[in-house]
């Protein structure tokens, strides 16, 4: 019987800037697509939170770039409690399949591994084939190219908006 299961996902970038956040989220929700065997026509929608120290990009561009043009996506920030893991992505993706709540893969890299230990069995990873996979699944759609419209780009030539955030 199909019904929908959580699929929950979570990496930290070391810095942030906009192609970190970017890459690192595709990397994450490739890692996830691959695992699990996602396919983007059986996703519902995904919810993704950012800590407070990261706001150089939506992560949910990072969906549209891997053809998610159709999902219902979401970024919000993670709770800030005190002493928690700093730059960190995390993603719930709202996941339409047969398979039953164990079998669903959870993933989590680089720093994010300590927030679920119990949960962390991702192997090995080789990331330069990782890295071959998305740039053959990278969409080259208008709207993966920017997370706000042109006339609201600081850095669009003519903008009147100076600084910014794009939300
Ligand atoms: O799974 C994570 O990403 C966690 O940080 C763990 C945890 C939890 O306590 O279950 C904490 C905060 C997140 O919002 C989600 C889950």
């Amino acid at each position: 019987m199909t019904v929908c299961r959580g699929v929950r996902g979570a990496i930290t970038v070391q810095q942030d800037t906009r192609d970190e956040v970017l890459s690192a989220t595709r990397q994450l929700l490739a890692l996830m697509i691959r695992r699990n065997g996602i396919d983007a026509a059986d996703v519902a929608s995904a919810i993704f939170t950012v800590t407070r120290d990261i706001e150089s990009e939506f992560p949910a561009l990072a969906a549209r770039q891997l053809g998610w043009l159709e999902v219902p996506l979401l970024c919000g920030y993670e709770v800030s409690v005190e002493g928690s893991l700093p730059r960190c992505i995390r993603v719930l993706i709202h996941w339409n399949t047969d398979l039953p709540q164990a079998d669903i893969n959870h993933v989590y890299v680089r720093d994010a591994v300590r927030l679920r230990p119990d949960l962390n069995v991702l192997p090995p990873v080789d990331f330069e084939e990782l890295e071959r996979w998305i740039s053959e699944h990278l969409c080259e759609d208008q709207s993966t190219a920017k997370s706000f419209p042109a006339s609201q780009d600081p850095a669009a030539p003519g903008s009147d908006v100076k600084g910014a955030s794009g939300a």
